[in-house]
């Protein structure tokens, strides 16, 4: 992968996700630098090998790169700071991972950025199994396009959308989605602790059951995940009784209610910041 300097702005929860998932890839140290009012932040990427520098315009002159990781309520006054402080992005690649701010609206905070990609990763992106979506304008340099691929690619699989209103749409289905997977694991061990489990051992049961499923999926496309399930469903066995409860209390009907608001709150963001 062609490697080029690159300065993260906010060094939170999914900055720390990407470059510590890059960092086992070999991307090397010395060309991520990364920027956050927390002191505490910087001595730890700096203990990585990684550079700091608590100004955001120095780095971001001095990068081929600028990656934007702050929150979209900062994202803003982050990026007018910049413009201010006469950083030059127009030989630079800008990179968003902030939900729900759009290509227009980077492009009015960032007058001198034509080369703006946005990208919804998500955490496991730490584990390199990331999942980013990604989109820019057509006009997009081609050699930027396939770097900023090859840059998630490193740390998880990738997918680019057609139109920028998908991006709302990745935000629910995997932007956000760990932490769906999260609150049922999170669920099910307080269910097998209250039997009696120690946590250890629930928790043991349940990620590597959490594993085995996701691997089924991927390693058999050819199956539907309806199929897959059915067949643990043995006929009025345990699973049945189980799905039942889940029927019951219309599981799916929830779901899609918690993905559509997830889609609404990132197309209101779009309106607000
Ligand atoms: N978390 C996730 O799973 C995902 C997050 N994202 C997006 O990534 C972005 C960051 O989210 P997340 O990592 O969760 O948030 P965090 O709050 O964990 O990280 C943001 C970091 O930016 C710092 N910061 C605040 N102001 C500035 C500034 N002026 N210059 C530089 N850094 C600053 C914050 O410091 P302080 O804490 O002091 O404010 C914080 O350390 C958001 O736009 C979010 O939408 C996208 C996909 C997934
Ligand atoms: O919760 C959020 O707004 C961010 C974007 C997707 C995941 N975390």
């Amino acid at each position: 992968m062609q490697q080029k300097s690159i300065c993260f702005i906010g060094g939170g929860n999914m900055a720390q996700a990407i470059i510590l998932g890059l960092l086992k890839t070999g991307y090397p140290p010395h060309l991520i630098t990364v920027c956050d009012p927390n002191a505490d932040k910087l001595f730890y990427f700096a203990k990585q090998g990684v550079q700091t520098q608590p100004n955001n315009a120095v780095a971001a002159q001095q990068a081929d790169v600028v990656l934007l990781a702050v929150k979209p309520q900062l994202m803003a006054e982050v990026c007018q700071h910049l413009t201010q402080s006469a950083v030059d992005f127009s030989h630079k690649l800008v990179i968003s991972i902030a939900a729900g701010i759009s290509l227009a609206r980077l492009s009015a905070l960032l007058p001198s950025a034509t080369q703006v990609v946005r990208i919804m990763p998500n955490t496991p992106a730490l584990v390199s199994e990331g999942m980013a979506g990604l989109y820019a304008s057509p006009s997009l340099d081609i050699e930027l396009k396939t770097f900023a691929e090859n840059l998630l690619s490193a740390v998880g699989k990738t997918c680019w959308v057609e139109k920028e209103e998908h991006m709302h749409t990745v935000t629910a289905a995997s932007g956000s989605s760990p932490a769906y997977f999260f609150l049922l694991m999170e669920a099910m061990q307080n269910a097998i602790t209250d039997l009696g489990f120690d946590q250890e051992t629930a928790r043991l049961l349940i990620q590597q059951s959490a594993l085995g499923a996701a691997k089924m999926v991927i390693e058999n496309p050819e199956i539907s995940l309806t199929t897959l399930r059915e067949n643990v469903t043995s006929k009025g066995g345990t699973t049945a009784a189980a799905l039942d409860i889940f029927a019951q209390h219309d599981l799916s009907t929830t779901v899609q209610q918690a993905i559509h608001a997830c889609i609404q709150r990132s197309q209101e963001m779009e309106t607000l910041f």
